[in-house]
């Protein structure tokens, strides 16, 4: 392909001539190949400009760069390139790669959820709900990408753009005609989805995270908000919305104004609403009221959040052509979302839940479903941990979440990634302390559960939140196996 078919529909602020032949798009020097297209932009740790360079050596076949004075100096060094300026790189990447992919994005149906926690949860429950109304389809989000049925790694919950379309052009391939896809704050705020045609949207929740990155709740609110506006793509057609959060009734009249039909479901409120709610661990059903009819859900999901996601999810579907059959058939069929109240059998009559709450929120209607499973004459013992490099602000609170409802808190590490574990575990103690609940400090995460599960009894309940389907642990200086579900299984093991 043509460098100026590749870039056509980019308003470049300056441009070379276009006639090299294009092979591939990279925004990663270190992937550049003979003929990529080397898209270098300024990042908030390092700057792609300073790889152009690299980029050349390794054969690149046109740069599009987001710095006047890269653009000038590239051209004074290699004056036949084919080079465009483009302020804002993440677009150019963008449309670069939808160009050069033909367009996959146009060929998907594409749902995507936003919100602070559910959103991995309710993708898993819309593709349930897509494949049993037999329809093929692309999942991108957190834990994994699910390509028509293949499952791959997943290196981000939101990827950049030309990653994105790549697997879109697979999944097109494997026949599929839907995409379901998680759409993080920082995606949206980067515009790593522009120009993606949005089918469905769906707002989940808002409560605080990622302040590290937004700064505030409004700015944080404002880029979860650009979903409903389109990214660089008309707005969606339909809008699901938690009509019982806040921020939600804001996102609803938003969303009318930007002209999508509002979809609104809730606990309390809504026209998506559940009934008869029966929770239990690993089987919760309800009765399904919305405006399409009522029909009784099950699902093998636990707690009230995830009431919550299948409402979303159904909403969506139904806006999908889904019927409620087929929706209740679906929700059936999912037999669990890894690490999101998972739980790791043992014979000691005590319920061991892995969970990603990784949020103050997520962990107090965590805490909250325990107790209430627990009833009044068994413990909940909460193991958590806090990011590093991450919103240092939340840690006090998720302290606070920790210890309002448990009889025992076990603080330990999360990721430390370049931080010190120990500052970290300060920052945390300071909120458990203020509930004045038991609390066991124990830094090394593996001991941490040890000690987590000897002090629980027939009848307990230990959650071990935070860090849910992940495999590893970034520390300071390397990134170690680790699996909260693997090591409570083998520490259970020990004890038997
Ligand atoms: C804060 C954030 O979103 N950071 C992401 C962002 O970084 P950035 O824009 O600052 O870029 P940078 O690392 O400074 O690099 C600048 C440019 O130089 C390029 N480069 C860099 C090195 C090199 O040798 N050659 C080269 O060309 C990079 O590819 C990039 O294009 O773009 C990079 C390239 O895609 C990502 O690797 C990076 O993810 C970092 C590792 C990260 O931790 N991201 C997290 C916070 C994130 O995005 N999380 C959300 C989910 C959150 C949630 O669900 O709760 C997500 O969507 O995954
Ligand atoms: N609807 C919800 N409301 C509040 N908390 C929820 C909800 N759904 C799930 N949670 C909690 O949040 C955790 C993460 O859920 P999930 O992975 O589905 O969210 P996410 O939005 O994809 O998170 P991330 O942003 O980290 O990818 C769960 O383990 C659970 O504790
Ligand atoms: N997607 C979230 C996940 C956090 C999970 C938790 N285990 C942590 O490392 O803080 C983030 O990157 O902030
Ligand atoms: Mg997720």
């Amino acid at each position: 392909m043509l460098f100026s078919e590749v870039v056509a529909g980019i308003e470049l602020d300056e441009q070379t001539h276009g006639s090299c032949e294009i092979t591939g798009v990279e925004y990663d020097s270190r992937r550049v190949r003979e003929g990529s297209l080397f898209v270098a932009m300024r990042g908030g740790t390092t700057d792609g400009n300073k790889f152009i360079r690299q980029a050349m050596d390794k054969g690149a076949g046109g740069v599009i760069t987001d710095s006047r004075e890269s653009f000038t100096n590239a051209l004074s060094r290699w004056p036949h390139l084919c080079i465009g300026l483009m302020e804002h790189g993440r677009r150019a990447l963008a449309t670069a790669s939808a160009n050069f992919f033909g367009h996959p994005e146009q060929k998907l149906k594409l749902t995507a959820v936003t919100g602070t926690n559910g959103k991995t949860t309710t993708t898993f429950l819309v593709e349930a709900m897509l494949q049993a109304a037999a329809r093929k389809s692309v999942l991108v989000g957190t834990i994994e990408v699910h390509l028509a049925g293949e499952v791959r790694e997943s290196p981000h919950t939101t990827p950049e753009a030309r990653d994105l379309l790549a697997l879109f052009t697979e999944g097109v391939q494997a026949g599929a005609s839907e995409a379901v896809m998680e759409m993080s704050s920082h995606a949206l705020d980067q515009e790593r989805v522009w120009g993606m045609p949005v089918d469905v949207a769906i707002f989940t929740n808002l409560t605080q995270d990622h302040l590290d990155y937004h700064g505030t709740m409004e700015k944080y609110f404002a880029a979860k908000q650009r979903l409903f506006a389109g990214v660089g793509a008309p707005p969606p057609r339909v809008a699901v919305i938690n009509a019982d959060d806040e921020y939600g009734h804001r996102l609803e009249k938003f969303a009318l104004r930007e002209g999508a039909v509002v979809a609104t479901y809730g606990m309390t409120k809504g026209e998506w609403r559940a009934e008869e709610v029966v929770l239990r661990a690993g089987e919760t059903s309800f009765l399904l009221k919305s405006p399409a009819g009522e029909i009784l859900l099950r699902t093998s999901l636990t707690g009230r959040v995830n009431v919550l996601n299948t409402l979303a999810a159904s909403a969506a579907a139904y806006s999908r052509g889904i019927s409620l059959e087929q929706i209740a058939a679906g929700v059936a069929e999912l037999p669990f979302v890894p690490g999101r109240f998972q739980t790791v059998p043992n014979d000691r009559g005590v319920t061991v839940a892995v969970d990603y709450a990784h949020t103050d929120d997520a962990l107090l209607n965590l805490i909250r479903l325990a107790r209430e499973l627990a009833g009044k004459d068994h413990r909940v013992i909460t193991l958590f941990g806090c990011g590093g490099d991450r919103d240092r602000t939340k840690r006090p609170k998720m302290g606070r979440a920790a210890g309002r409802g448990s009889d025992l808190v076990v603080l330990t590490s999360d990721n430390p990634r370049t931080e010190d574990p120990g500052i970290i575990i300060e920052q945390a103690l300071r909120g458990v302390e203020e509930t004045g609940t038991d609390c066991i400090v124990e830094a090394d995460r593996e001991q941490a559960i040890r000690r987590a599960l000897a002090t629980a009894k027939t009848g307990d309940i230990v959650l071990l939140a935070g860090k849910g389907h992940e495999k590893t642990q970034v520390l300071a200086d390397r990134t170690i196996p680790f699996d909260d579900a693997e090591v409570a299984a083998r520490v259970l093991k020990e004890m038997a």
